[in-house]
């Protein structure tokens, strides 16, 4: 146990931790010249074509150091706010982090709220100024910055560059000497805190876990303390770049577990491993169960493909435990999916994957965010809304919750009067505002969670002009005003199109969507009138104009009483279409409400 380190790299999204994380490798010699591949622990094609780290990997090295051998272990952290909790967990299963702080960037927001995280967990912060190499840098005052944020001595700051390997002796050399070896009790009952899975489609789900106390031996029947169930420990080992099976692992080190399981769902993030026999009494604090933040319908744009798609989005839950979704059906759509997400990277990831990886093409209705709706029956009931068309009707309706989010931003000292009238226009209210420097501020606010699912991390970067950062946390349910602005075209509900929106801001927001519902739906043969309502009342109307055929064309000269009767007979014929027609509605039209201030 003297000789292992756990540690993690904490950063903002490009500081450079993946590339640092190579240049460990590489110096360590964890990896030969063959497996030599950019951005090793990003496997995932998409992660790799991003350019982030989606799911949290560990990695083992050995290093010599005065002599001895040691052990580290990284435990790598997802770079997206969307992915937090994974990264408490992973945050929880070490003693040390690297915080990386990119040296022209300076501090920015994540950095921030990994930092306290890692806090949060005493862990040992080792800051590397990374980047040092770029003609931009500017190390002085980033290291100033640093030592401000973390109280430490400039010093303690390790200059670096991940690119030409620059300080990465050093780093090693502090991850020895500066973050403690494991504590925890070899002789105790096994309490393996679980931080990440796998989903391998030959192998079933693999899972990394770290021993806290006790140990575990191959072939021992485990239980996993949140899900209750038992499994057999087929086979465990250590992490490399491949696996290297093992017949034990002990106190203080980290491993992956296969059991055979093949549903993802089986093994949560924060869960405690523990033997059936002998097991422990309690589990490692800090479990939860993850709760999508953000819903949206998924269909396929062919309706016969719906079962087609549902046995694809049960594959993909397989491996992503995350998504969570039912059917659903829409009088506009027909049978879809409700499906839950961690956010709007995740639900863009997992759009993404389903084009690609599974071939389908689907429609996504707006996102929304999960709300308590009350009634005025039974006002300490609460009914969960994850669906706009779900939210009871305005008379019967008591008062409805939202979730609240504390968003914290890094910005320029220039741009805080943008950030500040974008936060307000989004219902934020600002709690706090920091000067770190003379030129950088922190702004954080009390904000509803929905108003960042619309449209606001493009607005933050216009009105910044790209000099913003931007990071969240919820903070729990607020009774908010909120109402069901409903779409009508063809004076029909088009259920798909519906948005809860805060009252105040609804008339704004029914004036826009019909304006850009008008701008994003083709011109068909009759007149599509577009409307926007709060329960029967209309609050707005657009007309899609018939592409009109000119019947009179024909009729030059003659007398009007016969141009007339022409038109007459034309009108009543769209009467006809406007009955059984059918609006074609484009895709863009069902995110037309993110897309309002375009
Ligand atoms: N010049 C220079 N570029 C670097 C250095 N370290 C990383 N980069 C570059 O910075 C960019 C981001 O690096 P990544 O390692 O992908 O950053 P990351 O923090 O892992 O990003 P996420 O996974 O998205 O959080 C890449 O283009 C790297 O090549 C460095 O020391 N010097």
């Amino acid at each position: 146990m003297k000789h292992i380190r756990n540690f993690c790299i904490i950063a903002h999204i490009d500081h450079g931790k993946s590339t640092l994380a190579d240049r460990l490798l590489d110096f360590t010699g964890s990896v030969t010249e063959r497996e030599k591949q950019d951005q090793l622990l990003d496997s995932m094609d998409l992660e790799r074509e991003r350019g982030i780290t989606i799911k949290s990997h560990a990695i083992q090295m050995e290093y010599v150091f005065k002599g001895e051998t040691y052990v580290l272990n990284l435990i790598d952290t997802p770079g997206h706010v969307d992915f937090s909790y994974e990264v408490s967990r992973s945050i929880a299963a070490c003693e040390g982090a690297l915080l990386v702080v990119d040296a022209a960037q300076s501090i920015q927001a994540q950095t921030i709220s990994n930092l306290y995280l890692a806090l949060e967990n005493d862990l040992e912060i080792i800051p590397v100024l990374n980047k040092v190499d770029l003609p931009s840098a500017n190390p002085e005052e980033v290291t100033d910055d640093i030592v401000d944020l973390l109280g430490c001595k400039p010093e303690e700051v390790i200059p670096a560059s991940a690119k030409t390997g620059l300080g990465i002796g050093e780093i090693l050399e502090a991850i020895i000497e500066r973050i403690p070896s494991p504590t925890g009790d070899p002789d105790g009952p096994l309490q393996a805190l679980v931080f990440d899975s796998v989903y391998n489609p030959f192998r079933g789900v693999e899972t990394y876990f770290r021993i806290i106390n006790g140990e575990l031996k191959k072939g021992q029947k485990i239980k996993f303390m949140a899900t209750g169930k038992n499994y057999d420990a087929d086979e465990i080992g250590t992490l490399k770049l491949i696996q290297h099976p093992k017949q034990k692992i002990s106190t203080g080190d980290v491993g992956y577990l296969i059991t055979g399981i093949k549903d993802a769902r089986e093994v949560k993030v924060g869960d405690t491993i523990t033997l059936t026999e002998n097991p422990s009494k309690n589990a490692i604090a800090g479990f939860e169960d993850v709760k999508p933040m953000v819903f949206a319908g998924i269909y396929p744009v062919d309706t016969e493909d719906f079962e087609e798609l549902r046995s694809s989005m049960e594959k993909l839950q397989l491996n992503d435990a995350s998504l969570v979704f039912t059917a659903e059906s829409s009088a506009a759509l027909g049978f879809g999916f409700r499906c839950g997400f961690l956010g709007m990277l995740h639900m863009e990831i997992i759009q993404e994957r389903l084009e690609r990886e599974f071939d389908m093409t689907v429609i996504t209705t707006v996102p929304n965010v999960s709300y308590h709706a009350y009634t005025n029956k039974n006002p300490d009931e609460i009914v969960i809304v994850n669906n706009p068309s779900d939210l009871p009707e305005p008379s019967t309706l008591n008062r409805v919750e939202e979730p609240y989010i504390k968003a914290t931003i890094i910005t320029k000292s220039d741009f805080v009067g943008n950030v500040m009238s974008l936060c307000i226009d989004k219902r934020g209210e600002i709690t706090n505002q920091t000067y770190l420097t003379t030129e950088r501020v922190e702004l954080t606010f009390d904000m509803p969670l929905a108003e960042i699912v619309f449209d606001f991390y493009d607005r933050l970067k216009t009105v910044s002009k790209g000099y913003a950062s931007f990071d969240y946390a919820p903070i729990g349910m607020r009774t908010s005003k909120l109402v069901r602005v409903d779409i009508l075209l063809n004076a029909q509900t088009v259920d798909a199109l519906s948005a809860l929106v805060h009252f105040d801001n609804a008339y704004h927001i029914g004036k826009k969507m019909c304006e850009k519902l008008k701008e994003l739906i083709p011109r068909q043969q009759f007149d599509i009138p577009i409307q926007a309502a709060i329960g029967a009342k209309i609050i707005s109307r657009e007309t899609i104009k018939a592409l009109r055929k000119d019947v009179t064309a024909k009729c030059y000269g003659g007398d009007i009483s016969r141009k007339r009767k022409l038109l007459e007979k034309q009108k009543k014929g769209k009467k006809r279409m406007r009955q059984v027609g059918n609006v074609e509605i484009p895709q863009q039209a069902f995110m037309a409400v993110l897309k309002l201030n375009d």
